[in-house]
């Protein structure tokens, strides 16, 4: 086995993705970070949500805005709703498992917030309720999907933005799914602290 020709593939497909994806994301980036910035200042705040790979980057973009990602800048409010054990062990336990992130919507959600919604098949069930809950909330979704968009593209409204990867292998996506959450945090901070040299 060639681990090196390997290696050098999965980079070299990983590259090609992106190159493609820019392609089709980069407008719709622009008006999903317009989206989140005119949220932040409004008071709203950003719920993110997804599972495994996708639970792990709902946790990095929230950890960006309330820390901070290249720059030094105010705090901004965002939440990852795949990171309390104890909601989501009670809530899994107590109801069903595809609950785990409406309840937290619905008990932390408020009109003008924003979910971003994580999902490279487009199809888990906690995500797609925790978009209906969203939508019962008045909340935009900005939702990062791939493999076509799944049951999540249609249940998406005309006002949601759809960040759909234009792939097929779920490490692919994911790989376009973190370099789309860093472009959105650098467009915020971009729009809050103005272009840096
Ligand atoms: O990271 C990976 C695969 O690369 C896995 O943990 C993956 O995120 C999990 O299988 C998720 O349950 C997949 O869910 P989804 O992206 O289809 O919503
Ligand atoms: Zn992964």
């Amino acid at each position: 086995m060639d681990l090196i020709a390997r290696i050098s593939q999965q980079f070299q497909d990983s590259a090609d993705t992106k190159l493609a994806a820019v392609e089709l994301l980069a407008a719709p980036i622009a008006a999903a970070t317009e989206l989140m910035t005119s949220a932040l200042l409004n008071g709203g705040k950003i719920l993110a949500c997804g599972n495994g790979g996708s639970a792990g980057d709902a946790q990095h973009f929230a950890a960006e805005l309330v820390g901070r990602f290249e720059r030094e800048r105010q705090e901004l409010a965002a939440i990852s709703l795949s990171t309390d054990t104890s909601i989501i062990t009670a809530v899994a336990n107590d109801y069903a498992f595809e609950q785990i992130f409406s309840k937290q919507v619905r008990a932390l959600g408020h009109p003008g917030d924003v979910l971003l919604a994580i999902s490279t098949s487009g199809n888990s069930a906690n995500v797609i309720e925790a978009i209906r809950a969203a939508h019962d909330h008045d909340m935009k979704v900005v939702a990062l999907t791939g493999k076509g968009g799944g049951k999540i593209g249609e249940l998406l409204r005309d006002d949601d933005i759809h960040l759909c990867v234009p792939a097929k292998r779920t490490a692919r996506i994911q790989e376009v799914h973190l370099l789309t959450i860093h472009c959105l945090c650098d467009g915020i901070d971009c729009m809050l602290l103005g272009e840096d040299e």
